[in-house]
């Protein structure tokens, strides 16, 4: 599970996370939405512990910087990074030691098979198109077989296949009991995906639905995300 406690961030004096509170639950794919300037990427580097802030933010019950939360912890963030002189197969071989992945050639020849990275496999990181790494960045994310997956614009210079497998792949984590957030623009891209829809405006959470509430209530998430935002997308709290 993920639990995000009054998360704050303030930049100088800008308020770009304003007391954030959410949870994301075992078997759940959560979207953080927003338009631009919202404080979504600022919400994102805060939960996978590259920025100081205040509140509180676990991962199974940890907190999000110890050892314990980072061992169940998967981030894919938008800009893959890679080492350069490392080959695909070593980037697997580097995080399945780290995380003390057992078998881990075999789930890693799965991982890499599903994102067509099998003939890609002694290429250094620094030879890899962006939409390669992005894929080496998925693979390393999910061989540890992480509880919390992150997700920053996932689908982004991906290409069809692995769109469609990536898709695949977070729907078999939520089977598995994985809690999974994903930070995106394109409502569409995760239309079929989604079971609980945050909205930020503003460095706050406007509104939170899960798909239930929105069909219970015969609302419509686009139009409801354009309800909630429309001439709020200038930036953040001040
Ligand atoms: N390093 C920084 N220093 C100062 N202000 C920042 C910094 N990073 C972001 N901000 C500000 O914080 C607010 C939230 O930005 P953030 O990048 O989190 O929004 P976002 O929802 O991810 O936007 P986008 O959809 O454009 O990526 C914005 O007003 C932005 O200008």
């Amino acid at each position: 599970m993920l639990q995000v406690t009054d998360l704050t961030k303030i930049y100088n004096r800008l308020v770009a996370n304003d007391h954030l509170n959410f949870t994301v639950n075992p078997g759940e794919i959560a979207v953080l939405l927003g338009p631009n300037g919202a404080g979504k990427s600022t919400a994102i580097k805060c939960i996978a512990g590259l920025l100081r802030f205040q509140g509180n933010i676990t991962i199974c019950g940890h907190p999000n910087k110890s050892v314990e939360a980072k061992k169940e912890f998967g981030y894919i963030p938008e800009m893959p990074a890679l080492f350069e002189a490392l080959t695909v197969r070593e980037h697997l071989e580097f995080i399945a030691r780290a995380y003390k992945v057992e078998n881990w050639e075999k789930k890693a020849d799965a991982l890499l098979e599903r994102m067509e990275l099998d003939d890609k496999q002694n290429k250094l990181g620094g030879e890899l198109s962006k939409g390669m790494q992005q894929k080496v960045s998925i693979c390393c994310a999910l061989l540890p077989a992480p509880k919390v997956v992150m997700l920053d614009e996932p689908l982004v210079g991906l290409d069809p296949h692995a769109i469609k497998e990536l898709k695949q792949m977070l729907l078999e984590l939520r089977q598995n009991g994985c809690s999974i957030l994903v930070s995106t623009h394109m409502l569409d891209s995760v239309e079929e995906l989604w079971d609980k829809a945050l909205i930020m405006v503003q460095g706050k959470i406007a509104a939170v639905r899960t798909r239930s509430e929105i069909e219970a209530n015969g609302e419509d998430l686009e139009q409801l995300f354009f309800s909630i935002t429309e001439g709020a997308s200038d930036g953040g709290a001040a």
